[in-house]
């Protein structure tokens, strides 16, 4: 495997340092490095450095929707976008709710090579709500699943719930919750308020999310089990989430960058690009994410990366998906939206990014602090640059970014995965360069 030096680049400390990727991990680290014989070098100078990015919650679409994404489109995505490592949601067809199909995830995620896929199992069968899925047959599979969800749809049966706490409890896994009242929310469209009044659009009101969240950290204290909450998009679940912590409950949440930078004034336009679940929110919403985020109520930035096909955008509001793209521009927002503000410096977006969503996850020894013989999952980025975001910024199959036309600091220039480049000069490799650097790498199960 190529060797490479990459100098000059700036740890999320602020102190710049040389880097020598050699056999997979972070060899040498120190100011001044000389070139080994054959390698690759990259002046870093002016990126940042960050650990290779983590995300929590991704929608790669396969099996079954391959139209929208694939594993290896998904994939792609996620090294343009600076991802080492993605979760991918249960919601494809066959559901994830088998050991057979969260293996299969597992060994199209291994075959491309472009990052480490990690599949989410479902909580119900066929998302179904009614009855269990093999929880412990999954847990058990060479996939090795700690991160059960329904996502999509919300866990509403309380003593599904419970059960499901109780299952995962037994081998340190976590249940993550889309908390979405289904009554409180029918044919919803549009957060509620005087907006959606005006637009006269169907309402999807704040407490069908925070009452939700409620319940489940009552669960989760009552089980002692591990909960997550999936994309947080109002104060008041801040609030609950801030109470449950104070009080001892182990429970973490996620923000989605487009929930920290964007608001329901974008509707509008009646663009369907802006369609989302949970929807988007009013301004003091997006300020108290972004407070939650700062005070560690919210421990993470999910992308929820969700594609789906033009014909379900371009079409009227009422019967577009929910769902935008995200892995491409995560990196872009989440800079705009908390470290151009002041809120963040480099060291946070690297915990929440890439420290703790891996912990989260349970997998273990993918993101690291640049110590010596720590795997080179890594991500470079030029804080200094800003673009119109655009289609070519995206690597996925669906374009239905909610950025495009709009102005974002921030950009990827190089991402390597296990010690091999996935982007280089902004560039993503090809699929046969990376799959068989990836087998070379000896990461490769199949
Ligand atoms: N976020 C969305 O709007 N859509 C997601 C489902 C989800 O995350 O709830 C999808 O699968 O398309
Ligand atoms: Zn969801
Ligand atoms: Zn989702």
């Amino acid at each position: 495997m190529t060797t490479t030096l990459i100098s000059g680049a700036t740890l999320p400390d602020g102190t710049t340092t040389d880097l020598v990727i050699a056999d997979g991990v972070i060899a040498e680290r120190g100011v001044g490095l000389s070139a080994p014989a054959g390698a690759r070098v990259l002046d870093a100078t002016g990126l940042v450095a960050l650990p290779g990015l983590v995300d929590l919650h991704t929608h790669l679409r396969e099996p079954g929707f391959e139209q929208s994404e694939t594993v290896l489109s998904g994939t792609r995505a996620a090294a343009a976008g600076g991802f080492t490592a993605v979760f991918a949601m249960a919601n494809t067809m066959p559901v994830s709710d088998t050991a057979g199909v969260v293996e299969q995830v597992q060994t199209l995620g291994d075959a491309a090579g472009y990052a480490t896929v990690r599949p989410i199992g479902a909580v119900t069968v066929g998302l179904a709500g009614e009855r269990l899925s093999e929880i412990g047959a999954m847990a058990k599979s060479r996939a090795a699943v700690r991160v059960f969800s329904d996502d999509g749809k919300c866990v509403h049966d309380s003593l599904l719930m419970r059960r499901a706490l109780e299952y995962v409890k037994t081998f340190d896994g976590v249940v993550a919750q889309h908390a979405q009242d289904p009554r409180l929310t029918e044919n919803a469209q549009m957060n509620e308020g005087a907006l959606s009044s005006e637009l006269g659009l169907k309402g999807w009101p704040a407490v069908a999310e925070e009452s939700i969240i409620a319940r489940d950290v009552l669960l989760a204290e009552h089980v002692g089990a591990r909960l997550h909450i999936c994309h947080l998009s109002t104060a008041g679940s801040v609030d609950v989430v801030r109470w449950a912590k104070a009080r001892g409950i182990e429970v973490t949440a996620e923000v989605t960058p487009h929930h920290l930078l964007l608001t329901e004034e974008l509707i509008r336009s009646y663009d369907a690009r802006y369609k989302v679940n949970p929807p988007l929110r009013r301004d003091e919403d997006v300020r108290a994410l972004r407070e939650g985020l700062v005070d560690g109520t919210i421990d993470i930035v999910a992308t929820d990366h969700a594609p789906h096909p033009e014909e379900s955008k371009d079409c009227e509001w009422d019967h577009a998906s929910f769902g935008m793209v995200g892995l491409e521009s995560a990196l872009s927002v989440v800079q705009a939206a908390m470290v151009d503000t002041g809120l963040f410096g480099w060291a946070d977006v690297a915990r929440v990014l890439s420290q703790t969503p891996a912990a989260i996850g349970r997998l273990n020894g993918h993101s690291h602090s640049f110590g010596v013989g720590s795997n080179a999952n890594l991500a470079f980025v030029d804080p200094a640059s800003s673009s119109t975001f655009s289609t070519d910024r995206l690597a996925g199959k669906s374009h239905n970014s909610p950025y495009l036309g709009m102005t974002l600091p921030g950009s990827v220039r190089h991402t390597f995965h296990r010690g091999y480049p996935t982007v280089l000069d902004g560039v993503v490799l090809d699929a046969s360069e990376v799959a068989a650097a990836h087998v070379k790498a000896g990461v490769f199960r199949g």
